[in-house]
């Protein structure tokens, strides 16, 4: 199943800054993983916001939810996600 989700930051002003750093790399390593093991199939930067777009691919909605819960950065971000269903124009045989 596929989902797109925009993923929006807002750390607090006064975070410790080492706080900040550890969280981002911490979300850096488990994005990562879950880009090497399939499942977090894109991750683009909006443009000018301390955001995101990705495309999660996953078995359940229930494993979407869990893994979203299990980001650094989640208790600092709003999420907001669409479900996807193939387009029967698009040319890519490969797309679900
Ligand atoms: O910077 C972001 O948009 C939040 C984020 C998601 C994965 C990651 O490494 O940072």
């Amino acid at each position: 199943m596929l989902f797109h989700v925009k993923m929006t930051v807002n750390l607090p002003v006064d975070m410790n800054p080492e706080a900040a750093a550890r969280l981002k790399a911490d979300e850096k390593a488990l994005a990562q993983r879950l880009q090497e093991q399939g499942k977090w199939r894109h991750l683009w930067r909006i443009a000018g916001h301390y955001a995101n777009y990705s495309v999660f691919d996953v078995d359940s909605v229930q494993e979407l939810h869990d893994l979203l819960m299990q980001l650094p950065l989640f208790p600092y971000m709003a999420i907001e996600i669409d479900a996807m269903c193939r387009h029967p124009s698009s040319i890519r045989e490969d797309d679900r």
